[in-house]
């Protein structure tokens, strides 16, 4: 479905993509992952048309981007509304531009606003919304033409656990109807949730690829343990070894017990990325 090799781009001094490739497919939710200035905004920025690479190839559903019209839908990193205009009229727009009709549009709205929680808000001015109402619309304009691929950079920065939530659960239903999914994200616990594949992004290309099983397994996560004495820690890949170990070590009343699992900081020390542009 979405298919990008050997993109770079150059800006100024920066480069900022150095022959990044990535393929997802039809049904895949690809979890982009990397520090900040990895290329990830960039690489998005480019598979939706507003950027041409240097040189590489970008193509989605077999053409380039710019030439699709109504397959592609874009949740920005940026809340990107038109103040004065209603959720609904926001809905209505991009619902046209893609070149739904008024009754298909109606109850795409419909259902999307019960999925998103946005049904009490649907006549309420942009300007006037909460954050995370701000946010919920901004994922409904790129949901409500049910493109094929689905472009979703950071869409949960900044939501409460609620907004996560009806996001991810969208996200998971449009993948199971055969959506294409890219989903920028700092969060693991998020891709785990939506059962996405990894690519670690590093310096403008992608490094690593593959399900989060494949990229975490064998890394170590951390033991703590409180007492009323001292905290005691391991890293480990094997924690009930190491808290038993721990427990026989420690001295005082134990107070709490905390077991955690790799994270993205362990995968991309495993992977010695430590870039920042
Ligand atoms: N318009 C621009 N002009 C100059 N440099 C840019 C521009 N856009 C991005 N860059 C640079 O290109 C590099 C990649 O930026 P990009 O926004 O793609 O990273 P990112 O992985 O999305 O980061 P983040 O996680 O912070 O969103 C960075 O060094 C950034 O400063």
């Amino acid at each position: 479905m979405l298919e990008a090799v050997d993109l770079t781009k150059k800006y100024d001094e920066v480069q900022a993509l150095a022959g990044f490739s990535l393929t997802v497919a039809a049904g895949e939710i690809c979890g982009l992952v990397g520090h900040n200035g990895a290329g990830k905004t960039t690489f998005v920025d480019m598979v939706s048309g507003l950027l041409r690479p240097d040189t590489g190839t970008v193509l989605v559903d077999g053409v380039p981007p710019h030439e699709t019209r109504g397959a592609i839908g874009i949740s920005p990193q940026h809340i990107a509304l038109y103040r004065p205009l209603t959720v609904r009229e926001h809905l209505e727009l991009y619902g046209r531009l893609s070149g739904l009709r008024r009754k298909a549009l109606k109850s795409e709205i419909e259902e999307l606003a019960t999925a998103m929680q946005l049904t009490g808000f649907l006549e309420r001015r942009a300007g006037l919304l909460s954050g995370g109402q701000q946010r919920r619309t901004q994922a409904a304009t790129a949901l409500i033409h049910r493109p094929k691929l689905l472009l979703m950079d950071e869409p949960t920065a900044g939501a409460d656990p609620e907004t996560r939530q009806a996001l991810l659960d969208v996200v998971k239903q449009r993948a199971g109807e055969g959506a294409a999914v890219v989903y920028t994200t700092h969060y693991l616990t998020e891709l785990a949730d939506l059962k996405a594949s990894i690519a670690v992004a590093s310096h403008g290309k992608v490094i690593a690829r593959g399900s989060s099983a494949e990229l975490l397994d064998g890394l170590p996560g951390e033991v703590r343990v409180r007492t009323t004495d001292h905290e005691y820690h391991r890293a480990t890949t094997d924690p009930t070894a190491a808290l038993l170990e721990l427990l026989a070590e420690s001295r005082g009343t134990v107070e709490s017990v905390e077991l955690r699992n790799p994270d993205l900081d362990d995968l991309y020390r495993s992977l010695a990325v430590s870039d920042v542009h």
